[in-house]
């Protein structure tokens, strides 16, 4: 079935209770998604992401990397990365996820699910390097998947599929109160590429003590 673009009853928030996930539908056209995905595909410098969970040295089948404002460490699943600066195609994103939103973004994790068999588990977002109530803007590019939420004490579950091109900003008390995961899926052969633009409190600090001492960026 063909999609309209842009679609009808957009934004939408998707929770029914104690958060805000707003779902925007396809906010590039079908072409431009399809440009973008392959730009991330052949320019990005894609790795493993690894992780200590429960004390264990963990290695994932998907694959990220990091992008910001500054070339800040950022500590995440026991793990201390480095973020490289935004590239033109990633700003324009941004610049209109913003536009859009509302809200301001200094960094960007990119997630890359080769196919079905790769996938996130339950989890939230509210690591100590986001803000309390950190808001998180989601582009998805390539394969569709199924994104799902499951209230952390009700158990109730909500689930959107995310087209390529597609917005999801998830906001207020939805990492507090809410999961979410990708399931794997054994019907999705072809790769998707997923944007998660947030604001790290880390930056600030780390922008604001550089401002003290004179040498400003
Ligand atoms: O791939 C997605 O849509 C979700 C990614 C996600 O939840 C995360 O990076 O924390
Ligand atoms: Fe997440």
């Amino acid at each position: 079935m063909e999609l309209a673009f842009p679609e009808e009853d957009v934004p939408r928030n998707l929770l029914p209770y104690d958060g805000e996930s707003l779902y925007y539908g396809r906010i590039f056209p079908p072409q431009q998604a399809e440009h973008y995905l392959r730009w991330f595909l052949n320019s990005i410098p894609w790795q493993h992401d690894e992780a200590v969970i429960f004390g264990k040295h963990i290695v994932t089948a998907r694959k990220v990397a990091w992008y910001g404002d500054s070339h800040y460490d950022y500590t995440y699943s026991g793990k201390t990365r480095t973020a490289r600066p935004w590239t033109p195609e990633l700003l324009a994103i941004k610049q209109e996820v913003e536009r859009l939103g509302g809200s301001q973004y200094n960094s960007c994790l990119l997630n890359l699910y080769a196919d079905g068999s790769q996938g996130m588990a339950w989890h939230h977002d509210d690591e100590k390097g986001l803000g309390a109530h950190s808001d998180i803007a989601s582009v998805s590019f390539g394969a569709e998947r199924r994104f799902d939420f499951r209230h952390k004490l009700s158990k109730t579950k909500v689930s959107q599929y995310l087209p390529s091109g597609s917005l999801l900003i998830m906001r207020g008390r939805t990492q507090a109160c809410w999961q979410h995961q990708v399931p794997k899926s054994t019907k999705v052969t072809e790769p998707r590429v997923n944007l998660t633009f947030r604001r790290m409190l880390l930056a600030e600090t780390r922008i604001a003590r550089e401002d003290e001492s004179g040498s400003i960026r």
